[in-house]
């Protein structure tokens, strides 16, 4: 399964999760191409790959062209530096104030004596207008909206407005909708099946925004919070905002459990998004890209471990609707999951599900569970057991080449062709998987 890891090391924002999902090599050029889609225009991206603390990750930017924005207003060239950077107070993201309330405190506009206006605001719903007329694939579609939406509802409900109220004003809108889009098309490219977090990090104390002084973590962000269990450990010796609201838009919808870095992920490769402000450590989100091998492949090294087993009675869903939990709690890492019919009270035929797991993927299995299935609770124990080391070879017979599994406990040793190897090679080949299988054991005798 291929998992997308972010460790919030110092926070998250829209363009430092696009920055990291480039320096994990998505082409900028085919996000380019992609976005293109979408009818926004006036911008220009930059990703430059520099260092922070020796390290080198990218810095991605969304930068607004001088008087083309797509609003048709000419105002002022803004290079947009949000995440991590309010120094210059511009707050860029939803607004939802009455546009004339709303004093623009942008250096340019102080000094030509501007007032800020919202004629290029971009409303909440021609947000969603925008994102579903393009040509963009399903699954950026679906993920952007959910991403936007998340945003939206925290910004409704702190400013007590209507979903339809909240707008982004212009140069919060491109920038949003650059990284949230650019986001999910970057995502898409590096075809990841889940993603998982480390808790977040975030600042203490407060912003200046236009609307004033905003506490850490900024409202939206806390809203963000209510009714889920994100956790987020704020470090009073870092006095920002860390944490923004795109940042917590994508969090909250794309990952699917926090905890640390998975015991049995393969990290293929680590990358940095950094953000731009001076915190007085390295301000980047850093990712892993990497996968679970089938837990079968998996090298063994010890002769007893503990498995977690879990378990739940459901009488109240259908057998097609609960089928799918199975294949998606092995992706995710369980040892098996499977269902035995019970007899539940009320005299109803019901279900048992068993799931047997790491205990380490207890939340990841638990959040599967609960999200995919009708039951309120899940029963946990944890058992010990013995188990056969494991170690792999590779024999070349006359078909093909054919991983070897060898077991061992003690003085007993178990040999065993990987089956899926042998029933590839049996079907491209036109033969019976017994022929594979004595190929095998032929050059494994022959060996010894
Ligand atoms: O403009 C508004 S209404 C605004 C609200 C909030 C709330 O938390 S409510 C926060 N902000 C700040 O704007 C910048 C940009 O955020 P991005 O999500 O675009 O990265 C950031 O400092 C927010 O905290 C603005
Ligand atoms: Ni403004």
């Amino acid at each position: 399964m291929r998992t997308l890891y972010l460790d919030v090391i110092s926070g998250i924002s829209g363009d430092m999760f696009l920055g990291a999902l480039l320096d994990l090599g998505v082409d900028l050029e085919a996000v380019k191409t992609e976005l293109a889609k979408l009818n926004v225009a006036g911008y220009s991206l930059s990703a430059k790959k520099t260092a922070q603390s020796a390290i080198f990750g990218t810095s991605f930017r969304v930068q607004l062209d001088h008087g083309t924005m797509d609003t048709g207003f000419t105002e002022h060239t803004h290079d947009h530096h949000h995440d991590h950077d309010h120094d210059h107070s511009h707050d860029a993201t939803p607004y939802v104030a009455d546009a004339h309330e709303h004093t623009h405190q942008h250096e340019h506009d102080h000094e030509r004596g501007h007032h800020h206006h919202h004629g290029g605001a971009r409303h909440y719903t021609e947000i969603v207008d925008l994102i579903q007329s393009a040509a963009l694939s399903d699954y950026v579609k679906q993920h952007a909206l959910a991403i936007f939406k998340a945003i939206a509802e925290a910004e409704a409900k702190v400013h007590n407005v209507s979903m339809a109220e909240v707008h982004f004003h212009e140069v919060g809108a491109v920038d949003s909708i650059v990284d949230i889009v650019g986001g999910c098309i970057a995502l898409e490219q590096l075809h990841v099946d889940r993603v998982i977090s480390s808790p977040l990090v975030d600042g203490t104390g407060f912003i200046t925004v236009a609307h004033g002084k905003m506490p850490i973590p900024v409202p939206a962000v806390m809203q963000m919070r209510a009714g889920t269990s994100i956790p987020v450990h704020q470090r009073d010796d870092i006095h920002t905002e860390l944490v923004t609201p795109t940042g917590m838009g994508i969090v909250k919808t794309l990952v699917t459990t926090f905890e640390a870095l998975p015991s049995n992920l393969t990290v293929e490769k680590v990358g940095y998004g950094f953000g731009t402000r001076d915190i007085g450590q390295i301000n980047a989100l850093r990712v892993m890209l990497g996968t679970t091998a089938p837990l079968s492949q998996q090298v063994v090294e010890t002769n007893a471990d503990d498995v977690l087993e879990m378990s739940a009675n459901i009488d109240d869903q259908s057998a097609e609707s609960l089928a799918p939990i199975i294949d998606r709690l092995v992706a995710a890492g369980a040892y098996d999951a499977y269902f035995e019919p019970i007899q539940m009270k009320k005299n109803r035929p019901a279900l048992k599900l068993t799931v047997l797991a790491n205990p380490v993927d207890q939340a990841a299995m638990t959040h599967l569970l609960l999200q995919h299935t009708t039951t309120a609770g899940v029963r946990y124990q944890t058992l010990h057991r013995t188990i056969m080391q494991r170690h792999f070879s590779t024999v070349t017979t006359e078909f093909g080449d054919v991983r070897v599994k060898h077991l061992t406990y003690q003085d007993i040793e178990k040999t065993k062709p990987e089956f899926e190897d042998c029933e590839r090679i049996a079907n491209t080949r036109g033969i019976t998987l017994q022929e594979v299988y004595r190929a095998v054991y032929r050059q494994l005798d022959s060996a010894l």
